[in-house]
């Protein structure tokens, strides 16, 4: 199979990534600039996966809509509070061919050879997932020639397994390294996160501090 659509959400920057603000501080400062930051080299990864042909974006935030549009994604209105899975399978409903990915749009370590390798895999089976490293949660879910069906959540991998999806593991560590806390954050630095990520942490005075803080 020659290329995949990449589907990822984006909410509003003022209600996103709530769990980082005490990374960010007071509304305002660099939250939104973080939020941004992780979109950018999660999208700009995938852009750059040789099995991808698209990407598209499903988000009524300007400011994602502008950055990702700017990398060669397709920004999609989202379906105004509606949720999380109702804005993918929207964005599915757009997207290009029979192979569909749904992508965490928090993925800053994320490398395009992993994103090829784990879609490389899930052509072998109608519907796959990739659950995050704690393994509760899911970072890709994956669909060819089928409905994607995500129950992305609370517990998603366990919704994922029973509803169908197989779960594929590999050598990947920044497909499984999504960025909810400030702990996820400091281990995305570790493994090495992209240029947006990195230079925010660079010139933030006030994300270095809480980074070396939250230790
Ligand atoms: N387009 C769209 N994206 C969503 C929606 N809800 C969640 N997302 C995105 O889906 C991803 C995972 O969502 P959550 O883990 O709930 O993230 P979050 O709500 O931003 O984070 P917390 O506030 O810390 O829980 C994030 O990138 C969100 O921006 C939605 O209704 N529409
Ligand atoms: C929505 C999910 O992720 P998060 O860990 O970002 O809450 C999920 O894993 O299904």
């Amino acid at each position: 199979m020659s290329s995949w659509s990449v589907v990822v959400p984006a909410k509003r920057l003022a209600v996103a990534k709530t769990r980082l603000q005490p990374l960010t501080g007071a509304p305002g400062g660099d939250h939104g600039a973080l939020v941004l930051a992780l979109l950018g080299d999660t999208v700009a990864a995938a852009l750059a996966c040789p099995r991808v042909g698209s990407v598209v974006v499903v988000t009524d935030e300007p400011a994602a809509a502008d950055l990702v549009q700017g990398l060669g994604a397709r920004p999609v209105p989202d379906r105004p509070d509606r949720g999380l899975n109702p804005a993918l399978e929207h964005g599915a409903g757009l997207a290009d061919g029979p192979a569909v990915a749904a992508l965490s749009s928090d993925l800053p370590a994320l490398r395009p050879d992993e994103l090829a390798a784990a879609l490389t895999a899930a052509e072998a089976s109608p519907r796959c997932f990739v659950a995050d490293r704690q393994g509760t949660g899911t970072t890709l879910l994956t669909a060819v020639g089928t409905a994607l069906r995500p129950r992305f959540g609370r517990g998603s991998a366990r919704e994922h397994r029973s509803g169908g999806a197989v779960p594929l593991t590999g050598a990947w560590p920044g497909l499984l390294r999504d960025v909810d806390t400030p702990a996820d954050l400091r281990a995305a630095l570790e493994l090495g996160v992209g240029p947006r990520t990195t230079a925010l942490v660079r010139r933030s005075p006030t994300l270095a501090l809480a980074l070396g803080a939250a230790r």
